[in-house]
């Protein structure tokens, strides 16, 4: 398939609780290859948009397709299958498995029997756990953190912990990954090692969202930024097109954000 084809689409996204619009029909396209920002003052709607994305939400208007297949009705553990993966702003990895075993759980999708059938002592189990450990490393891996594969996560710095995380996602080999606020709590350094392994992480098959209210990291990494307001998009561009709309530097200049 083209790679162009492989996007992530919203039409006319509409989202609303108890009478209040929190999306306004929304219009959007990630596209493979591209890391996209969806920036936007607290409360604009950014994360009820990922919910609609990966199916936590239920928009009452509007269509959501992955490479032209629609996902109207698909559970999020559904979307997770057809290899639409988020991460969450805050780190939720297990505190009694090592970094290692917490990636493993991100790969079981990919198997047959699944995480569960990995740790049954049979000839397939042993089989599939092995092979899962050799993709949870290539993960850890890719990301730097190698070195961190048996330690705890109770042993490991925020900036590491979110990086762990961020292997679970990506280690089943995603279509779609949607990272939500993957900076928030790092220090400088940490947020800028993440720009590194995000920035490597981009492949052409690859769509990646990322919400963030770090300025500094969505206008170096991201390809295309949407900026959302009140639940409507109100600008869509690259990093210096953005940064130079007028309506945008308002919002920002009146909000407490960045
Ligand atoms: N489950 C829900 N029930 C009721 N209101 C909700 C629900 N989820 C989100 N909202 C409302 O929708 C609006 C958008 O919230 P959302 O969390 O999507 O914004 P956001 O842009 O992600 O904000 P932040 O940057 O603070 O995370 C807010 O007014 C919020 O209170």
């Amino acid at each position: 398939m083209d790679v162009a084809t492989k996007s992530l689409t919203g039409q006319g996204i509409a989202l609303s609780f108890g009478g209040i619009e929190v999306l306004k029909g929304l219009d959007v396209e990630f596209r493979a290859g591209e890391i996209t920002g969806l920036i936007g003052p607290n409360g604009a709607g950014k994360t009820s948009l990922f919910n609609c994305l990966t199916g936590a939400y239920h928009p009452q208007k509007g269509a959501i397709s992955y490479a032209g297949h629609s996902l109207e009705g698909l559970p999020p553990a559904a979307r997770a299958q057809k290899g639409i993966v988020r991460s969450f702003q805050h780190v939720a990895l297990s505190p009694d498995l090592t970094v290692l075993e917490n990636v493993m759980i991100g790969v079981a999708r990919n198997y047959h029997s699944g995480w569960l059938h990995a740790f049954l002592p049979t000839v397939r189990g042993r089989h599939e756990k092995a092979e899962m450990r050799a993709d949870a490393e290539r993960a850890l891996a890719e990301l730097g953190l190698a070195k961190a594969a048996d330690k705890m996560p109770s042993e490991l710095p925020p900036g590491m912990l979110r990086l762990v995380e961020i292997a679970r996602a990506i280690v089943g080999r995603p279509a779609v990954l949607m990272l939500d606020e993957p900076a928030a709590g790092l220090n400088n350094s940490e947020t800028r090692d993440l720009m590194r392994s995000l920035s490597a992480l981009a492949s052409p098959d690859l769509v990646m969202v990322v919400v963030e209210h770090d300025m500094d990291l969505v206008m170096s990494i991201c390809d295309r930024i949407y900026v959302l307001n009140f639940g409507a998009f109100v600008a869509c561009g690259t990093p210096a097109e953005v940064r130079s709309n007028e309506e945008v530097v308002r919002i920002y200049l009146g909000s407490d954000d960045d």
